[in-house]
């Protein structure tokens, strides 16, 4: 079964996924994951396990955060939840449509102006192009982008980028947003840009769920609710106050300890 997940970079071919919708267990719910396992096969012919038994919720209509240290596998089950990968075990429901936005500004804009660009993905809904134009404008207009419209995307900043891809994915009525790491290349003011248009269009835009992968601490400040991740495993989910409570206990015992 292919996934109909809206990808904004080129064609990728969606592997198939067992995902058994339990509506008794989901309905409140846009991303419901059950003990997800993930592993892959090293070149030696080991089985390296990346994930181990996962299971996380997030409520439909909220801003979410997945965070933890580098390479305890926020990225891979990201693009589980978005269709990319399939889980060896579990019971998986994400609401569709659903988009993945990349980390990397360059890989997310394909088209040369910004209008083009939100309009890209379009195409394929049969709208008129009067409908075409509203969507792209209530899109950047979501964003704070909507000035932008005639600008030619190579003269955007790595952040100006990331509110267009953000945009085509709102045109295209995504359900549930999937963002991987997108402030990671950018500098604090187009960082601070993009979150807040993202936390904004959240606002705007009814109906749309959002998990937002990230290392930086003070972007808690913008979401309803966070997940911890540790070695493949979710430690920790609940409102954003208490997560980055948890992290920050976490981060001062272990200075405590090295400081001993
Ligand atoms: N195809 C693969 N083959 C081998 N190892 C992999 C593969 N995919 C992921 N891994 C390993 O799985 C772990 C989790 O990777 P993942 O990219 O999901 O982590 P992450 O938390 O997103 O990391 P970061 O914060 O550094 O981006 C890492 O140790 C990574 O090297």
């Amino acid at each position: 079964m292919i996934q109909s997940v809206c990808v904004r970079a080129s064609a990728l071919q969606l592997p198939s996924i067992n995902c058994h919708r339990n509506a008794a267990m989901t309905d409140s719910f846009a991303i419901d994951a059950q003990n997800l396992s993930y592993s892959v096969v090293s070149r030696q012919g080991k089985l390296l396990p990346i994930l181990k038994d996962c299971s996380l919720q997030v409520p439909s209509g909220q801003f979410w955060m997945l965070l933890g240290p580098n390479g305890c596998g926020k990225s891979t089950l990201l693009k589980i939840l978005a269709g990319l990968l399939s889980p060896d075990e579990g019971f998986l429901y994400v609401e569709r449509p659903r988009s993945f936005v990349y980390q990397n500004p360059d890989h997310q804009v394909v088209m040369p102006t910004v209008e083009a660009d939100v309009a890209f993905g379009l195409g394929k809904l049969n709208l008129t192009p009067n409908e075409i134009k509203t969507r792209v404008a209530k899109a950047l207009d979501a964003v704070g982008m909507y000035e932008y419209l005639k600008k030619p995307v190579h003269t955007l900043s790595g952040g100006q980028k990331q509110r267009v891809a953000t945009a085509g994915a709102l045109a295209e009525a995504c359900k549930v947003l999937l963002l991987d790491e997108l402030t990671t290349f950018l500098d604090e003011t187009d960082q601070i840009g993009v979150i807040k248009a993202m936390r904004n269009s959240m606002d705007t835009s009814q109906g749309i769920t959002a998990l937002w992968v990230t290392h930086r601490l003070e972007e808690l400040e913008f979401a309803d609710g966070a997940v911890y991740m540790e070695d493949g495993r979710i430690i920790r989910q609940g409102d954003a106050t208490s997560i980055r409570k948890f992290i920050e206990d976490k981060l001062a015992s272990y200075v405590n300890q090295i400081n001993l």
